[in-house]
């Protein structure tokens, strides 16, 4: 793991780390995505892979409220979903899934001459989101994650389906060409793949319909100085509707006397 401290980073001899985060970096300034294969290697992927499964079968997925279009069928059982920390002393890989992650992101948001991802201050993320998506033909929806600013500046999601053939199930990623990237890109949902994107209006996508259940893991990043801005705003906000009630209510006081 790479020394990540407040002043400099140093990759402590880790060439992996460098060049994943130099990759990272490029990929990310040139497409405003980026797909790592191989991520966690196939035993660790594995081990990942064992421990979403083993929480499925103990029932500790719900179902999951996802942007996806309503499909006319009603009974079609939906994604189901888990939210994770990443402290569960039972899913320690999934633990370490999530460190690796931030460890590469945190490396290459400090790094010098690092391009579009020197404009954040990345220093937190989301909860992390497993989910268990069922091979029923459903899809999501084409939208951005982040339109509004609501503070999460970075998409990653991590795949976990094996032997997965797009021709027979579906399932891809379909990022949309935007004024900023004229091509669109489709990115299957394979074994041990790390996908990074925008989380904003750079990256409108959709996932086509899959006929083979699909298991991902997927979290945000968020930008310290968009997060502390939503926040005030959601704050102000909520004062403007309390400032609103009470004038109603005297309103309505006066109104009785
Ligand atoms: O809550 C939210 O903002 C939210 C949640 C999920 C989500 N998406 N988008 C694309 C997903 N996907 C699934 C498989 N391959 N890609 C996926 O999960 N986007 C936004
Ligand atoms: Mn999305």
């Amino acid at each position: 793991k790479a020394a990540v401290n407040q002043k400099e980073v140093e990759f402590d001899g880790d060439h992996v780390l460098q060049s994943i985060c130099l990759s990272f970096i490029e990929d990310m300034n040139t497409f405003g995505i980026s797909v790592l294969d191989d991520f966690l290697g196939n035993e660790r992927g594995n081990l990942v892979y064992e421990e979403v499964i083993n929480l499925h079968r103990a029932g500790l997925f719900t179902d999951g409220q996802l942007v996806r279009n309503e499909t006319k069928n009603k009974d079609i059982r939906g994604d189901e979903i888990i939210w994770l920390v990443g402290n569960e002393s039972a899913c320690p890989n999934i633990t370490g899934l999530i460190n690796d992650i931030d460890c590469i992101v945190l490396t290459a948001n400090k790094l010098p001459n690092n391009g579009q991802l020197g404009k954040y201050k990345i220093d937190g993320r989301t909860k992390a989101m497993v989910a268990c998506y069922p091979g029923n033909g459903a899809h999501y929806v084409k939208h951005v994650d982040n339109p509004n600013k609501d503070g999460r500046v970075l998409t990653a999601i991590y795949y976990l389906n094996k032997n997965w053939d797009r021709k027979i199930h579906g399932g891809r990623l379909r990022i949309f060409p935007t004024e900023e990237r004229s091509q669109a890109a489709d990115i299957d949902p394979i074994f041990d793949r790390m996908l990074f994107f925008w989380s904003d209006r750079r990256n409108p996508h959709e996932v086509l319909p899959s006929f083979r259940t699909s298991h991902y893991f997927s979290l945000k990043e968020n930008d310290i100085k968009e997060i502390n801005e939503n926040l005030r705003k959601l704050i102000s906000g909520a004062c403007d509707d309390l400032r609103d009630t009470l004038k109603q209510f005297r309103e309505e006081d006066t109104y009785d006397k």
